[in-house]
């Protein structure tokens, strides 16, 4: 069985376009958690992506003490001021003599639903207990399933994983991000440690999602050469089977064991440093453009030699570092690429700004979407 279905098939124009994204993006406020108002300085910080750290209470998930700073906001905040900008808040004023905001970062209020990836004790649920209660997280079989409640309004929040530093992209949510209209408004990171968790130690399957048995390649190679390999739709589903069954063992969180599930083998993931990545979607009218990175897909519908190198230097030229370049297949036809771009750059720099202005002319003939700023926060 495969977990990564419902892959795109086409290279989907954005619902809306480049210019109409641009407009609406003004028109927006930070992610409204309302958990917590901080007071800005009138001093101007320091450039960078602004991070900050939060610790998880074991496996509810859920998010407690944090600290850090939210820099990246601020420098938005200060540009707007030398800008002659209006604040937009939830108020309705306009807010220019009164720069509180309200945190981008935090628990959700009560009632708003997230969505990620189930059943309950997957790394993305881990990464969603950053976002909301527990109360308030349900859950999908799919992380295209995921993208398209955020698109259509069924939820407030989605947090799905974007990156592995040992597997690399997840291409379900790369090529879920190029269909469907949606902002991203935080990226948590988190340490993803891996357990071997069965009912006993004479299993003959090994179940879990292809990003963590790829994880784990050279462990299972080593430890169980000719163990059956069954990709299943996340690693608690794995577990769960595991639960079931004294022949399967699953990779998964090891708080997902029980009494009668035991951990048989910790930290079996082939690089100690192993992390993910994750975004927390929003629906397209909060798309911000405070934040200490960007991201972007851009589906130019032209080939040449010399295309990609255009795309980029915008950004070279203006001193604006890329984090991450992905080319998928559009789905139109062999050679034709959907790009996306991370950035260390925040859409209220000029820079940033700039840099996009020139993607967009040389896309015209394709689209080119902003998925939005945000900052970045680490989970452990
Ligand atoms: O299956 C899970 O637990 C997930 O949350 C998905 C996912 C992924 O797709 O990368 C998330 C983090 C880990 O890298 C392994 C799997």
């Amino acid at each position: 069985m495969s977990a990564r279905s419902g892959a795109m098939k086409s290279a989907v124009p954005p619902a809306a376009s480049a210019r109409q994204i641009a407009s609406s993006a003004s028109a927006v406020f930070p992610d409204p958690v309302g958990a917590a108002t901080t007071t800005l300085p009138s001093r101007s910080v320091r450039a960078g992506t602004a991070s900050r750290c939060i610790r998880l209470n074991s496996s509810k998930g859920k998010a407690s003490a944090n600290s850090g700073t939210a820099s990246a906001t601020s420098m938005w905040m200060d540009a707007r001021r030398s800008a002659g900008k209006a604040f937009p808040s939830r108020t309705g004023g306009n807010g220019a003599a009164a720069p509180t905001v309200f945190s981008r970062v935090g628990i959700l209020p009560r009632g708003m639903r997230t969505v990620t990836l189930g059943p309950a004790g997957t790394y993305s649920h881990r990464a969603a207990g950053a976002v909301a209660s527990d109360d308030d997280i349900e859950f999908r079989e799919s992380i295209r399933d995921i993208v398209d409640a955020v698109a259509d309004g069924d939820a407030a929040r989605g947090v799905v994983p974007i990156e592995n530093s040992i597997e690399g992209s997840v291409t379900e949510t790369l090529d879920a991000l190029a269909a469907r209209d949606v902002a991203v408004v935080r990226e948590v990171i988190t340490p993803i440690k891996h357990g071997l968790l069965s009912r006993s130690e004479e299993f003959d399957t090994v179940a879990s999602h292809p990003q963590a048995l790829a994880q784990c390649r050279e462990y299972l190679d080593e430890h169980y050469p000719d163990a059956t390999i069954e990709a299943v739709a996340s690693t608690a589903r794995g577990v769960e089977l595991a639960a079931e069954d004294p022949a399967i063992a699953g990779i998964g969180h090891p708080d997902n064991a029980t009494d009668d599930l035991q951990v048989i083998a910790a930290d079996i993931q082939d690089r100690r440093s192993n992390a993910t990545r994750f975004f927390v979607l929003a629906p397209p009218a909060e798309r911000s453009e405070a934040g200490g990175k960007s991201s972007f897909v851009v589906y130019p519908d032209a080939n040449y030699p010399g295309l990609l190198l255009e795309l980029l230097e915008p950004f070279a030229d203006r001193g604006v570092n890329l984090t991450r370049v992905e080319s998928r297949p559009s789905g139109e036809h062999l050679g034709d690429y959907v790009f996306h771009l991370d950035v260390d750059g925040g859409l209220f720099e000029d820079r940033t700004q700039d840099a996009l202005a020139e993607i967009e002319a040389l896309a015209e003939g394709g689209w080119v979407r902003k998925l939005g700023s945000y900052d970045v926060e680490h989970v452990v």
